[in-house]
């Protein structure tokens, strides 16, 4: 049958036509089918080649593999003004198991918006319309249904390959799993991504020099195929990579969807042996489709629509010269200042512009054959309800997550010089500077105001020194996102591990600068009363990180962060009963509830407690009298000296439950309520947009005809 034919023909011989094409489509599918036994096998690992063999059986019964389709699928965007953009207009196309499809267009043309459709990933302010289907059914694809790889690579930089690989197959893989299998399929998918030179080599990170960054490419996608997820989704997988990286990754994805996956991917600019690995082609200009079908075919396709591809010129490189407007651009300030001198009037793009060149693409493609054929293919696609695929994610049990979790992160924090590290020398150094200025503080009449500015300073500033390890906190939450999305554990496992990996450092860093400073002040003598002092500085500390947590749980921007999160710990200092005495601060708002809320406050009033009780004021060479502490912590700093300094300590500890548990809503309402919300106010912004230029119209007398000409126009009309 000749190719392109389907256009102009009357519907029975059209009817025929894709009959006859179906039927090629069939065999060629058994063909492919019978080939992917036989050629997938030397692409793949020989752990993969196992796991293949003893699936392709099941798997091409269709029983559970993903059959993808996706008919008029439409994004509109939501802009800040009320304005909207379409992004994807009407996309119609389908992905089948074994088989890996690209996604091509020139930059800006909606490759990732249509991934992040097909995977349930789109932005709050984004609306989709049309169907998207996966084996027949409405499907949701978030949180761990499908793989994706997205662009950046959100790795721990002070893990080796091997390491970051083992407890990713920790997370996920079941319980009962042997070690042994769990280590061979880790090894399998390292061998698999090409990744033995490198696999005990860390990743790297601003002062770790670490693996390339394709390696750390072919890193992110051996995370997502370790569990042989059923759909994959990989976010332009060989950007940033040689031609040989390229082609590796390439072909590694073709074999994974030989052993029965389906693959999407969105490629930027493949080099022609790359192009040669793809099955299918949607090619994408300005969020239209300008090709959806075999990618083999898609030279015949331009070169029936006008537009063939020269000899010795890439075909990839060919059709993203022909639909990237960009061009018109280009050539204009070139023309403009005289750079462009030779021109081939051979070549029809030289003859026309590319926005028209892009309009007659989609015009052809519209009424080819590949269009209706892959109108067909969705619908008998959405008439065949199959497997309902379980949610993917994780196998590993609760327990088996928070511990994985807890032992990465401790190791990360341990080898991370600038998470608790750096800070520890850094309190060292302050405490010192602290114990050498109040050194011996006494007990004159001078050391009552020295020991009040001494503690406010070191609950004050020294707790405040902790916003320090807040861009690691911002990388732990990339990680945990990328992760979280991919369905690989749950907001609590993460919470636990991150609460339980961070209390050893804290609490060496707290008890050591913490005794130095008690020690060489001389605080109140005894034991009770320098533990209580550690502790409280523990507890302080601890506080400060879970609020920088949960700042870092909704403000993923280092700088945002920071000044957020000095700013609040400046406002609750300024109530901490120390630069304004409790019953001096303004009752409203500022004493009810802030200096309450203020972790600073409790810390404060515990310590001037803990240090003043028992104590004697005296200038001992003066006939002065003696001053108790008791009437000091009444009278100067107007503490209540019948509340026990152990309840101000207790509620220092509810603080740590309670602003860890605030770090667990904020995740979960950045997860669920933020998209809803954003989505509501731009929902109602363009509401709002649309009624007031309707209204503008129906007001201006000019436009009234219009309005009512336009109604009268064909749905169909320009
Ligand atoms: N949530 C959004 N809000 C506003 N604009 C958006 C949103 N999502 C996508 N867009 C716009 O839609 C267009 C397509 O974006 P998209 O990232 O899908 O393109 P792309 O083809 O993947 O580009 P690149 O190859 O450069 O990554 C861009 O102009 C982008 O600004």
């Amino acid at each position: 049958m000749k190719k392109g034919g389907a256009v102009g023909m009357a519907p029975q011989e059209a009817a025929a036509a894709v009959g006859q094409v179906k039927a090629e489509l069939e065999d060629v599918g058994k063909a492919a089918g019978r080939a992917v036994a036989v050629a997938s096998a030397p692409a793949m690992s020989p752990l993969s080649e196992t796991l293949w063999r003893e699936k392709a059986a099941v798997e091409f019964l269709g029983d559970v593999s993903a059959r993808l389709a996706w008919r008029d699928l439409t994004v509109t965007v939501a802009l800040g003004s009320g304005e909207t953009q379409a992004v994807l207009e009407g996309l119609t196309g389908y992905a089948e198991p074994g088989t890996i499809t690209a996604l091509m267009g020139p930059s800006g043309s909606g490759k990732s918006t249509m991934l992040d459709a097909l995977a349930g990933r789109l932005a709050a302010n984004a609306f989709l319309s049309g169907t998207v289907l996966l084996n027949g059914r409405k499907a949701n694809l978030s949180f761990g249904a499908a793989a994706y790889v997205t662009q950046d690579d959100n790795l721990i930089g002070t893990l080796t390959v091997r390491e970051t690989i083992s407890y990713s197959a920790r997370l996920r893989l079941p319980d009962n799993m042997p070690m042994e299998e769990k280590r061979a399929l880790v090894e399998g998918t390292i061998v698999e991504m090409g990744l033995q030179d490198c696999a005990d080599t860390v990743i790297g990170n601003w002062h770790l020099r670490g693996v390339s960054g394709g390696e750390k490419r072919r890193v992110s996608i051996a995370l997502e195929i370790l569990m042989r997820p059923r759909l994959l989704f990989l976010d332009e997988p060989t950007s940033g990579l040689d031609s040989a990286s390229a082609f590796f990754v390439t072909q590694t994805l073709r074999g994974l969807a030989r052993d029965g996956r389906t693959v999407i991917a969105s490629i930027h600019q493949p080099s022609s042996e790359v192009f040669e690995l793809f099955d299918r082609l949607f090619l994408l200009s300005g969020g239209k489709t300008v090709y959806f079908g075999q990618a083999s075919e898609a030279c015949e396709f331009f070169a029936q629509a006008g537009f063939p591809c020269p000899p010795l010129r890439n075909p990839s490189d060919h059709f993203l010269r022909c639909i990237n407007a960009d061009f018109d651009k280009v050539k204009a300030t070139l023309k403009g200042s005289m750079k462009m001198r030779f021109e081939k009037p051979d070549d029809p793009l030289e003859r026309t512009t590319t926005s028209e060149a892009i309009r007659r693409l989609i015009s052809y493609y519209q009424r080819s054959q590949y269009y209706f054929v892959a109108r067909q293919k969705v619908d008998e696609m959405a008439r065949v309800k199959g497997t309902v695929l379980d949610a993917g994610g994780s196998q590993a049990s609760f327990g088996m997550q928070a511990f994985t979790l807890t032992k990465r992160s401790f190791v990360n924090m341990s080898r991370d010089f600038g998470y608790y590290w750096l800070r520890l020398i850094i309190y060292i150094v302050v405490t010192v500077c602290i114990g050498s200025i109040y050194l011996n503080v006494g007990t004159k009449y001078s050391s009552i105001l020295a020991r009040g500015a001494c503690a406010s300073f070191i609950f004050g500033f020294v707790t405040f020194m902790s916003i320090g390890g807040f861009p690691s906190f911002v990388e732990d939450m990339k990680v945990f996102q990328r992760e979280r999305m991919n369905g690989h554990y749950g907001v609590l496992a993460f919470v636990i591990s991150n609460t339980l990996s961070a209390m050893p450092f804290l609490i060496l860093i707290t008890f050591l600068s913490g005794t130095l400073c008690y020690f060489m002040v001389h605080l109140h003598p005894g034991f009770t009363h320098y533990i209580f002092f550690v502790l409280c500085l523990y507890a302080s500390v601890t506080v400060v990180e879970s609020l920088m947590m949960a700042i870092a749980s909704i403000i993923p921007n280092f700088l945002m962060g920071i000044i957020i999160g000095a700013g609040i710990q400046g406002i609750f200092m300024l109530v901490s009963g120390y630069f304004r005495l409790p019953h001096d601060i303004p009752k409203p708002f500022w004493r009810y509830p802030m200096s309450y809320i203020s972790f600073h406050y409790w810390a404060l009033q515990g310590q001037y407690q803990n240090d003043l009780v028992g104590l004697v004021f005296d200038n001992q060479d003066d006939e002065l009298p003696k001053i108790p502490g008791e009437y000091i912590l009444e009278n100067v700093f107007q503490i209540d000296v019948r509340r026990s300094k152990w309840l101000d300590l207790s509620v220092l500890f509810s603080m740590i439950i309670i602003y860890r548990l605030l770090f667990f809503v904020m995740i979960k309402v950045s997860e669920d309520v933020t998209p809803w919300v954003r989505g509501y106010i731009a929902r109602r912004r363009v509401q709002h947009k649309r009624r007031a230029a309707e209204l503008a119209m129906v007001r201006t007398p000019s436009l009234r005809g219009y309005v009512v000409d336009a109604a009268e126009l064909p749905a169909d009309h320009p």
